[in-house]
């Protein structure tokens, strides 16, 4: 059985023209679908206006008391929920979810080393036979980047890390075909040049551009778990442009191939 898992990132969330031409496609794509959105843009706009200071370590985002309110209401209320409403308008029918709805997605508040991240979750259970009754029920889950710990706390949690754990716990019952959409056609050779999509991104390759710098900060994270995702059972991995779904998913030509 076959089970597509998107992720969408959040310049494109945050832009209303490429999200609903978005939405308008996953809505679209026949068969059992997974919807994971980022919204890191849309939170930092918001907290400016909150007077929440933003700090990025790594592509994480340090989430102290005010931060964690901040992204509780922006993913978890605002952004979860609008994207819920204009899939319902599109006749999808899409069940809006953080972690800590149904238990889905467990996670353990992460241990201050060098960095104290506050209150960022690093995922520690996902509960699929939960989310495969969802999508046995023909409901669409679409996550917020949120997940919870059992202190009570909510967490805030990478949406592409988020979408990695939902994929590999998923890849034990289905093939599953993870896609990370963003506002880029691939993973770039040239980050000046759009058109420099990397087709095929092996390690080593990645390793190469890394040293060098051409590929740098939130594309590591999104890579490391993208390679992740692979090693441990998930079929494919693609990482492409928002409006290139819908051929990434019928081909899988489009944007960038993670393989081993
Ligand atoms: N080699 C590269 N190719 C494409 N994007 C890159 C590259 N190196 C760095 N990036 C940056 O990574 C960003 C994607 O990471 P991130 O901002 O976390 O996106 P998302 O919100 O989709 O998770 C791109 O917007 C781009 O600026
Ligand atoms: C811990 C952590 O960094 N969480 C992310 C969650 C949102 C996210 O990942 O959004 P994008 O996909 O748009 O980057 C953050 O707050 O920025």
């Amino acid at each position: 059985m076959k089970l597509n898992i998107i992720k969408i990132g959040g310049n494109v969330i945050d832009n209303p023209r490429s999200c609903k031409q978005f939405l308008e496609d996953f809505a679209a794509l026949e068969g059992s679908k997974i919807l994971i959105h980022g919204g890191g843009k849309v939170a930092t706009k918001i907290a400016v206006k909150l007077d929440v200071e933003t700090k990025m370590v790594d592509g994480r985002r340090i989430t102290d008391l005010p931060m964690l309110e901040v992204v509780t209401m922006v993913y978890g209320g605002l952004v979860n929920k609008q994207i819920v409403a204009q899939l319902q308008a599109l006749g999808c029918n899409a069940l809006g979810l953080t972690g800590a709805d149904g238990g889905v997605i467990l996670a353990k508040k992460r241990a201050v080393k060098d960095i104290d991240y506050g209150y960022v979750g690093d995922v520690e259970k996902v509960n699929a036979p939960l989310i495969d009754n969802f999508l046995k029920n023909e409901l669409t889950p679409i996550f917020a980047p949120l997940t919870f710990d059992k202190e009570g706390n909510m967490l805030n949690t990478n949406a592409d890390t988020q979408a990695s754990s939902v994929a590999v716990a998923m890849a034990e019952q289905y093939e599953v075909n993870l896609i990370y959409c963003f506002e880029k056609k691939g993973v770039l050779s040239n980050p000046d040049d759009d058109d420099s999509v990397i087709p095929q991104l092996t390690p080593s390759i990645y390793a190469d551009y890394k040293a060098s710098g051409v590929i740098n900060a939130g594309m590591i994270p999104k890579l490391d778990n993208a390679f992740a995702a692979l090693q441990r059972g998930v079929a494919k991995v693609t990482i492409c442009h928002a409006d290139e779904l819908k051929q990434a998913v019928a081909e899988g030509t489009r944007g960038t191939q993670i393989i081993l």
